[in-house]
């Protein structure tokens, strides 16, 4: 298998406490992963620093076929080689309709002349219809996005991050708050993505990630504790002792 992003040998201290502790694992190009593990674990302070948000005290972060580095990176450079992070509160224009925040969301140029200026072409309008039945919002395009309930907001920024036509996806804990119809869609949503990028999930809920049918690596003390199958992990007697048991 080819490697999208491999983290290697990372360590991060926070005040001597060793968040992340020697972590080392690879994402392929396409794939779903799910990563999961008790409170503590690690799971944002991964996201942290492969997004540039927190730079690691040892270890490699590479990239992409050429294997570029991510440390010292900025954020802004991250998000431009390809890495897309969805936060778990959604973070979408509540006074602007769905068509419009996939617009703003696939604009290249976002001065302020050139959004006061900005027409939407023809292939930005058909972009965004695509986007939209992406996301299951295709009937939506015209609703004002504060008005739509949590898990369509949810997929609305999904929506907004898909338009950026990211490598890997990073998605903190999508199914908080939704109803369970709703995290069957958000499942399918994320299936569908991860079959030309690859998503990296972090989730509590065991169904969610059981419905996602990916490989699942667990993380705990900051280091992988457990990888593979969901039924493999789940039997793993350590598994059970830091996390499921309790
Ligand atoms: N900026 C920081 N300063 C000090 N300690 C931190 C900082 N960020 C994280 N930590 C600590 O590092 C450890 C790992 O935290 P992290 O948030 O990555 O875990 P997590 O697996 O995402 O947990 P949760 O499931 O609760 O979100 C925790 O003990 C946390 O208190």
């Amino acid at each position: 298998m080819s490697t999208l992003l491999e983290v290697s040998g990372v360590t991060v201290s926070f005040d001597g406490f060793r968040a992340i502790n020697n972590l080392s694992f690879q994402i392929g190009p396409a794939e779903m992963r799910a990563v999961i593990g008790p409170n503590g674990a690690g799971k944002t302070t991964f996201m942290d620093i492969v997004t540039g948000k927190t730079r690691p005290d040892e270890g490699h972060v590479l990239w992409g076929e050429k294997s570029i580095s991510l440390i010292g990176m900025s954020e802004a450079k991250i998000v431009r080689a390809g890495i897309g992070r969805k936060f778990q509160k959604p973070t979408v224009f509540e006074e602007q309709t769905v068509q419009e925040n996939l617009l703003m969301a696939l604009r290249k140029d976002r001065g302020p002349l050139a959004v006061l200026i900005y027409k939407p072409s023809k292939a930005d309008l058909e972009h965004v219809v695509k986007l939209a039945e992406e996301i299951g919002l295709a009937d939506a395009l015209l609703r004002i996005s504060g008005e739509m309930s949590h898990g369509q907001k949810q997929w609305l920024e999904i929506g907004m991050l898909l338009a950026q036509d990211p490598r890997l996806l990073l998605v903190d804990e999508p199914a908080a708050g939704m109803t369970p119809a709703e995290r069957e869609k958000t499942t399918a949503i994320l299936v569908e993505a991860a079959k030309t990028r690859a998503v990296v999930v972090v989730e509590h809920d065991m169904e969610f990630v059981r419905r996602l049918n990916c490989k699942v690596t667990v993380l705990h003390g900051g280091a992988v504790l457990a990888e593979g199958s969901l039924d493999h992990v789940t039997k793993n007697q350590d598994v059970i002792d830091v996390y499921l048991g309790r």
